[in-house]
């Protein structure tokens, strides 16, 4: 059974997550880096426990009948393989008899709709309103199941086959992606960064579903590509590979300390036509001077992430400006039109599950800018040998149908 102070941490470090706007992974960090003692397995049982209870929060809270963090573990433990008596054993003092048998009793598909889910209010009823209650729910299940380990192999330097190869050489056997041609897979959290393969570059840790969204841009060799919301540049080192290291990609964000991780990254994956630029808004002079000359604008815009809750389950506590995300949206979208010569194609993508960051905004945008039409994503999909068929015009990966991340995307092309 676990030791009794690894009870306590787990409520302090979920205390701290929720309390405050630091992401779960950094939260752990710090928190590990100032616990030096704890060793690796100890720390393992932490963090999988924290995890789980923000997961499985309104449900463990349920079952606890408290919202008390020490009982939502409790709870947690109780219901993932741990007994009563073996609880007791760590000198917890609350009713974890009554929790089990709570647990054993109850008949889930009574409780309330978002208990169920494991989502706040607001979320559950905005994915009810969207999906209807059935679908909405099985996207919530998929959404609380942890992910997967994906990986983008890197094009320039090997074929899928060769890194698949290299990688179970290695000791990590992984399965190719359904759908990105050159993903991989493994469904256990193995290290792979430690790998010779990861270190020569040969693949970066990426979703599948992310996977799709440089692919939608189809940038050729020789262009002028930029990717607006670049962050640590997961889709720039995809675009740059795509362009066969070519041209010339730049990559924005309003964050410094953001794009410098990309840095090591283009090294190590062989890269050198990207420029990395710090803007201080969308409408920096730096975006400006690139006004009117760019093939093909990638905008992976800032949004609620709601589409990432197996990665970051954290995200479904945090209060969400939603008002806020849609209207930086909307100026992005704006000025990053404004960059594509005619003819030019534009990314629009989110990891969010909401319409009011995906389909609204750009229908909005269509209706103010005419001079735009939408690409279907099924063609593109078709040009890019990915076999998924798609119902409307955009890109929708949901993880209940697509084993992804929550994504869409949609592909906007200026008239000539
Ligand atoms: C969804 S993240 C991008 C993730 C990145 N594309 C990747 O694949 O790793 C959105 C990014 O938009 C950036 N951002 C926020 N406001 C912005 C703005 N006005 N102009 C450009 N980037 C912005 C954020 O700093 C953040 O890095």
């Amino acid at each position: 059974m676990a030791k009794p102070i690894l009870l306590h941490s787990a409520a302090e470090l979920l205390q701290r997550i929720l309390g405050e706007k630091i992401p779960a992974d950094r939260q752990m960090e710090g928190y590990f880096r100032t616990h030096r003692d704890m060793g690796v397995r100890d720390r393992g049982f932490v963090a999988e426990t924290v995890y789980g209870c923000l997961r499985e929060r309104r449900w463990l809270e349920h079952i606890a009948g408290s919202a008390l963090l020490l009982d939502v573990v409790a709870a947690y433990l109780l219901t993932h393989g741990y007994s009563a008596r073996a609880l007791e054993e760590t000198g917890f003092r609350g009713d974890a008899r009554g929790m089990v048998e709570r647990a054993r009793t109850l008949d889930k598909t009574t409780l309330p709709f978002a208990i169920q889910a494991n989502l706040p209010d607001w979320l559950a009823e905005r994915l009810r309103a969207q999906f209807g209650d059935a679908e909405a729910l099985a996207l919530a299940l998929a959404l609380n199941q942890p992910a997967p380990v994906d990986m983008r192999v890197n094009t320039l330097k090997a074929k899928r086959d060769e890194a698949q190869a290299r990688l179970a050489q290695e000791g990590f056997p992984c399965e190719v992606t359904p759908w990105s041609p050159s993903g991989l897979r493994r469904r256990d959290r193995a290290p792979v960064f430690k790998t010779h393969c990861f270190k020569e570059g040969l693949f970066e840790v990426q979703d599948e579903g992310s996977q799709l969204l440089a692919l939608m841009l189809e940038p050729r060799r020789q262009e002028m590509v930029v990717d607006f919301c670049a962050g640590a540049g997961g889709k720039t080192l995809h675009i740059g590979a795509l362009m066969a290291n070519t041209g010339t990609v730049y990559a924005f964000d309003v964050l410094a300390k953001r794009l410098e991780k990309l840095k090591p990254r283009l090294r190590r994956a062989g890269l050198n036509n990207v420029r990395m630029v710090t803007i201080s808004h969308e409408r920096d002079a730096r975006v400006q001077r690139l006004e009117g000359k760019i093939d093909r604008v990638l905008v992976d815009a800032p949004c609620s992430g709601t589409g990432t809750l197996r990665r970051n389950p954290d995200i479904k506590w945090r209060d969400i400006n939603l008002a806020e995300l849609t209207d930086t949206q909307q100026r992005i979208l704006a000025a990053a039109a404004g960059l594509l010569k005619p003819g030019g194609r534009l990314v629009y993508a989110t990891c969010s599950l909401l319409k009011e960051e995906n389909e609204d905004i750009v229908e909005k945008f269509l209706a103010t800018h005419p001079e735009f039409h939408v690409v279907p994503a099924s063609e593109i999909l078709v040009r890019r040998h990915v076999p998924l068929s798609m119902t409307g015009d955009a890109l929708r990966l949901l993880p209940h149908l697509h084993q992804t991340d929550g994504f869409y995307a949609v592909t906007l092309e200026r008239k000539q």
